[in-house]
Formats: structure tokens, sequence, C-alpha cells
């Protein structure tokens, strides 16, 4: 099954489900019939699971899998087929992502799909980091990070990548680019989502020095909108939620794009080297050290 998902990246943004669909007018994209029957199904698999409220269109995505939420190839196939589902139904307007494990929302890229991998693997585990941020950023729907867990790098993007976050009011959970204390270099288009959310200066200091951010300091910075009790993470969405689709959805969605086209299309224009430049860079020796150094003292640390 995640063979034939991932089949569906040779695509691009259009992928397995899209060719099931029609365009609408407004250019809302909505799915053939035969989608459209699959989608008004609460979908769940094994790392990801979907409830679609037909009521207010809002869809709940939870993160379920264990130990930390991490992006690996294979989640973020799950994920990127979920979201594609959504995009082309017509009858959800808003997402909320959140995750069912205590203490984590996503610990960020899988480090097991970058350390002693083949260079196929890698290129394959990109093209799949790049499509996650590119179907979440561009997303024509209204798009709310639930944060109820700490938050490093990938995870860390993909909360940048929805239009609003709300983070639980924990100051042991965290949130930032934390690449270069890997021995990693964040790439550009990470950057740029960074730099669009919190302004350029913040970011350099962010990223030079790989800063996790508590989420009072978060909060501080602009890294995230909200902080409230983690309790009350997931309602507080719901609640912002139907503020968010109170505006005419074309009106917003033109707004939105005319906001991160620009950072989008720099990298479908660079994706090919972008994917070459992290491929050569991640199977480097010196770099393989590092990550090794890096799982090492996560173990260390938990021990
Ligand atoms: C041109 C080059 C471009 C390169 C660009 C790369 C871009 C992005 C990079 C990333 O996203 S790299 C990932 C960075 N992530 C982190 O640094 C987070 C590391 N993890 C943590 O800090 C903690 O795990 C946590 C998320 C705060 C949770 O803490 P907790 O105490 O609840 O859990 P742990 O005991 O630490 O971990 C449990 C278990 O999960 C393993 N693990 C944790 N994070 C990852 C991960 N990102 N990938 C794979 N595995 C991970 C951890 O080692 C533990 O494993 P076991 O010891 O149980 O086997």
């Amino acid at each position: 099954m995640a063979n034939a998902l991932r089949n569906s990246f040779k695509y691009g943004c259009s992928g397995l489900l899209s060719q099931l669909s029609l365009h609408c007018r407004h250019g809302r994209v909505c799915a053939s019939p035969y989608a459209a029957v699959q989608q008004r199904n609460n979908s769940s698999s094994a790392k990801i699971k979907v409830d679609l409220d037909a009521s207010t269109g809002v869809a709940v995505m939870w993160m379920q899998s264990p130990p930390v939420n991490s992006l690996s190839l294979d989640f973020l196939t799950e994920f990127a087929i979920s979201l594609e589902k959504l995009e082309m139904d017509r009858s959800c307007r808003g997402l909320i992502i959140t995750s069912t494990l205590p203490k984590v929302f996503s610990a960020g890229l899988d480090i097991m799909d970058m350390y002693g991998k083949s260079p196929e693997h890698c290129g394959e585990f990109w093209k799949a980091v790049q499509e996650m941020w590119l179907k979440l950023y561009g997303s024509n729907m209204v798009t709310i990070a639930a944060i109820n867990g700490s938050s490093p790098a990938g995870g860390c993007l993909m909360s940048m990548a929805c239009d609003y976050r709300i983070m639980a009011d924990n100051p042991r959970y965290s949130i930032g680019l934390n690449e270069t204390k890997l021995g990693i270099v964040a790439p550009f288009w990470f950057k740029d989502t960074m730099v669009n959310t919190v302004g350029h200066r913040t970011t350099e200091i962010a990223l030079e020095l790989g800063l996790l951010y508590t989420s009072p300091e978060a909060l501080k910075i602009g890294l995230v909108d909200q902080l409230v009790p983690e309790e009350q993470v997931l309602t507080t969405a719901t609640e912002t939620m139907t503020k968010w689709l109170a505006i005419p959805d074309h009106a917003r969605q033109i707004t939105k794009s005319m906001m991160r086209k620009q950072t989008i299309d720099k990298l479908l224009a660079n994706r090919e080297a972008d994917t070459h430049n992290f491929v050569s860079f991640i199977t480097k020796d010196s770099i393989q050290r590092s990550l090794r150094m890096y799982l090492e003292m996560l173990k260390k640390r938990k021990a």
C-alpha cells in the first residue's frame, strides 16, 4: 500500500487521488464521485487518523505514530495522501493537526531514515518531506496546528506551514529548528518559512544556534500564536477555526496565496537541485557521524 501511495509522488503535487479529480468552479479542486464516496468516511491508517465533521467542515488529523511521531517515509506518505484527500473534498474547509501522544507533537524528521541509508532511499525520503511541506503550506484549507507537546525541527516546520499555531502552555515543551545541533543545516525553504513567521533577525539567531524555544518563549517571538492549558488546546483550535471559517474562502485563499506563493515557487523551481543537495550532504561520512553521535546522545539522555 505504502509503495503504491509513494508512487503517486511521481506526479508531483497532483498525485494519485488528484488524477481522479475534476476542477470545479472557483478553481477549487473537487473529487470525482468515486473519490467523494471514499472521502465521506472518516479514515484511519496506521500512523494517521482523520476525523472529518461533516456538519462543520472541519477535519482533525491525529498523528499517532509512537514513540514520537517522527516523520518517516511511511508517515510522510500517509500524511500526504490524507491531506490530498481532504484537499479534494469540497465539504472540508478546515484542518486541525494534533498528536495522540503524550508530551510530543512531532519529533521532526525520522533520523533513522537519514542514517545508514542508500542515496536512493535518502532521495525518496527528501521528496516526501518536500511534498508534505508543499501540500500543507499551499493548502486551500484553513490549517491550525494544535501543538500539544514538543515540536522540534521537522515538527516545527509542519507547525509553521499551518495558518495558525496554538501550543500547550507548558515550559517543558519546546519548538524550533534545531538542525545545527545535529550538525545538519536547515534547507532554504525551512529558513524561508521561519523568516515568513518570525522575521529575518530572529530566524538568523535561531537557525545558527539551533535554538529550541519553550512554549512561553515561542509565544514571545511569534513562533506560536497562542498558549492555552494543555487540556484546552484542541477546543481552542476548534473555536479559532470557527472565526477563520467566517471569512469567505476565496478571499482568504487568494490572500494566503499572495503571502506564500513566492516561497512555494522557489522550492518548486529548485526541487531537483534541493534533493540532490540533501542526498550528497546527508550521505557524507562526517554528517553520518554527527547523526550517530546525536542518536547516541538521545539514548544516553534517556538512560
Ligand atoms: C542539506 C541538508 C538538509 C538537512 C535538513 C534536515 C532537516 C530537518 C531535520 C530534522 O527534523 S532532524 C530531527 C530533529 N529532531 C530532534 O532533534 C528531536 C529529537 N528528539 C527529542 O528531542 C525527544 O525525543 C523528544 C521529541 C523531545 C521526546 O522526548 P521523550 O523523552 O518523550 O522521548 P525520547 O526518549 O527522547 O525518544 C523516544 C524514542 O524515540 C527516538 N527518537 C526521538 N526523536 C527521534 C527522531 N527525530 N527520529 C528517530 N527517532 C527518534 C529516541 O531515540 C527514542 O528511541 P529509543 O531509545 O526508545 O530506541
